[in-house]
């Protein structure tokens, strides 16, 4: 609609104006939007180190639950001490919309790798990136955090060096679910969610070096035809066989690239 276009564009107005009466910052430029936030590039004129500005969107500065998901993406992040996540620095609100500033991972996402630059990638290199990607995890599950959104445009590279962002679906973890009792593993409150989607992602990696051979598409298990120990992992990833029982199982069961 457009007088919500109309609203955020004089948000982002107001977020400039923000930084600019900031005498340790300047504002780089408009990020992006997701859901629920809006970022900016923001650099900090000492040290020219680069920061991303996380603010609320407007349109949700008075809903209640969509301000607590806010805040409990502020809470996670101030719990982790990990080199590989964004460190908040600093939280605060611009017209009643709740910010955070935190780290720049100045890299690119597997989307943008993928999607964009064309990049593939062979099963050896697949299978070595998954499973720097599940030691982060086995890391993440030590602090009791389970992420629940780990898709390719939340997963960054920079050099050799994987980085993880956006935990606004991120919760505690919880110890004593009763696997049956899960209808979606997407939104499984354990470590059932984070390699649900790890699965996906390795596929997405494994895909990026497919070349269909026909155009009737089948299931991947025909498609990428991978050695038996990569399919029965990935099965037991997707749920599709019985699934681990943690993190760090996934991570010892994962295949020698
Ligand atoms: N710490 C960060 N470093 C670098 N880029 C970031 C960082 N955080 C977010 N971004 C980028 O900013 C954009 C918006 O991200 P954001 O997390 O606000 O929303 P989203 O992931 O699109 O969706 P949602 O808020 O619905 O989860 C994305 O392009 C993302 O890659």
């Amino acid at each position: 609609m457009w007088w919500k276009r109309l609203s955020e564009k004089s948000f982002d107005q107001a977020v400039e104006l923000y930084i600019a009466k900031h005498p340790d910052f300047s504002f780089k430029k408009f990020l992006g939007y997701g859901s629920y936030g809006r970022t900016y590039l923001i650099e900090d004129r000492s040290s020219a180190s680069l920061f991303v500005l996380k603010c609320l969107r407007p349109k949700h500065r008075h809903h209640q639950k969509t301000i607590q998901k806010f805040q409990q993406e502020i809470h996670i992040l101030q719990q982790l001490s990990l080199p590989y996540v964004p460190t908040i620095h600093s939280t605060g609100t611009i017209q009643d919309c709740p910010f955070f500033m935190m780290d720049y991972v100045n890299g690119q996402t597997f989307e943008q790798l993928i999607f964009q630059n064309g990049a593939k990638f062979s099963t050896a290199q697949s299978l070595a990136i998954t499973k720097q990607l599940l030691e982060q995890i086995v890391q993440l599950h030590n602090y009791d955090i389970v992420h629940r959104d780990l898709r390719i445009p939340n997963i960054l590279l920079v050099g050799q060096q994987l980085h993880i962002i956006d935990f606004g679906l991120a919760t505690t973890y919880k110890k004593q679910i009763d696997i049956s009792t899960i209808e979606n593993p997407k939104r499984a409150e354990n470590h059932i969610s984070d390699l649900y989607f790890v699965g996906h992602f390795l596929l997405f990696l494994l895909y990026s070096d497919y070349k269909p051979s026909n155009k009737k598409e089948k299931a991947w298990q025909q498609e990428l035809k991978l050695p038996s120990n990569v399919q029965d992992f990935l099965e037991r990833l997707l749920w599709i066989q019985e699934p681990f029982a943690s993190a760090l199982e996934a991570l010892q069961s994962c295949p020698h690239p």
